[in-house]
């Protein structure tokens, strides 16, 4: 987890009146997430998610609540953020930015089969078409200006091996994000951060996305590559399983068809999305912050992913 502010039910007294739910009646912290402080909140009128965000100012927050709502009235499925009685979705708590949103049936699929995975591929490609009138903008925050800013942090602690991966994949994505084939690519909000353990089944049944922390514009072929990167590996080696990436392709095409110009960055798109995820969990690894209870994601499962990447061609988006 991540409880990194602590709240009691008697802090929520008073705090839980300016919203249209009653009377706050349990809390518990959530003991998994790297980045926010989160708790399933009970009142009078439900079952809720309280976040606490540690990172993310009142200014950038609206993108993303906004979002989510935009996307729920769509019919997306998403948590829809609850407003105050003055229509507020964001609020503070202890001096941070709060938000409370809808509760998601179900649990997270941490051994995805076919099924599971054409679901978060139909899913994907309905939230990128809903997501395109989408007013707000906003960069992906942890895109390449990032990797940019956090490549000499990470730096120092890195073998010489692992230190002459990351600067030659910096160089090969520095010149990639430059070439005419990534300027065609469509772009739109995207959720950047489409792993396992933020989406909610029950069965075979998606009952929603969630986590939308990390969302911002950027190509929706960065999306896809995250989510395969994910959800369609074997864990112990990163190496890609065939019938899930299938499944998720052919059932994202089928909604939203891939383009030439997809098809072309495909292979470096898979790399970016593996080293985006290695940055940060070095990142978060050497530089960590306060926490209750926090643990570490491990950074070599993604050294090992981005090594993968380069050594082996992935499925064709296309099948
Ligand atoms: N709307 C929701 N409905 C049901 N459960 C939720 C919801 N939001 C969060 N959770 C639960 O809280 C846990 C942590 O939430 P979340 O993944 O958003 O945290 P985080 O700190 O942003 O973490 P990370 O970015 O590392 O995934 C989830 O694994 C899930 O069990
Ligand atoms: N999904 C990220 C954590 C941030 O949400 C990771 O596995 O590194």
């Amino acid at each position: 987890m991540a409880v990194f502010t602590s709240v009691t039910l008697g802090d929520l007294t008073q705090w839980i009146k300016q919203f249209p739910l009653g009377q706050a009646v349990a809390l518990k912290g959530i003991a998994s997430g790297i980045e926010n402080s989160n708790f399933f909140l009970t009142t009078e009128s439900g079952e809720y998610v309280l976040t606490i965000f540690e990172n993310l100012s009142f200014e950038q927050l609206p993108f993303y609540l906004e979002l989510m709502h935009h996307l729920a009235e769509r019919g997306v499925l998403v948590p829809a953020p609850v407003a105050t009685h003055d229509g507020e979705l964001i609020v503070p708590l202890h001096g941070k930015p709060a938000a409370i949103v809808s509760k998601l049936e179900g649990s997270s699929q941490m051994a995805p089969q076919p099924a599971h995975c054409a679901a978060v591929g139909t899913m994907l490609a309905r939230m990128h078409l809903a997501a395109q009138d989408y007013p707000l903008e906003q960069p992906n925050l942890r895109g390449l200006d990032w990797w940019n800013l956090t490549t000499p942090k990470v730096l120092p602690y890195l073998s010489a091996e692992n230190a002459h991966l990351l600067r030659a994949e910096m160089h090969f994505q520095e010149a990639f994000a430059g070439c005419d084939t990534y300027r065609q690519l469509q772009r739109g909000p995207v959720h950047a951060d489409l792993f396992r353990n933020n989406v909610m089944f029950v069965g075979e049944r998606l009952t929603g996305f969630f986590d939308f922390y990390f969302a911002g514009c950027d190509t929706w072929l960065f999306d896809v590559a995250v989510t395969i990167n994910d959800w369609c590996i074997d864990l112990a080696t990163g190496v890609l399983d065939t019938a899930r990436v299938r499944a998720m392709l052919d059932a994202y095409h089928a909604v939203r068809p891939f383009t030439d110009a997809e098809q072309t960055a495909w292979q470096p798109m898979l790399r970016a999305a593996a080293l985006r995820f290695w940055l940060s969990r070095l990142y978060d690894y050497y530089q960590p912050r306060e926490a209750e209870m926090l643990t570490p994601h491990d950074p070599t499962h993604f050294e090992r992913i981005l090594r993968e990447r380069i050594a082996t061609p992935a499925p064709e988006l296309r099948g």
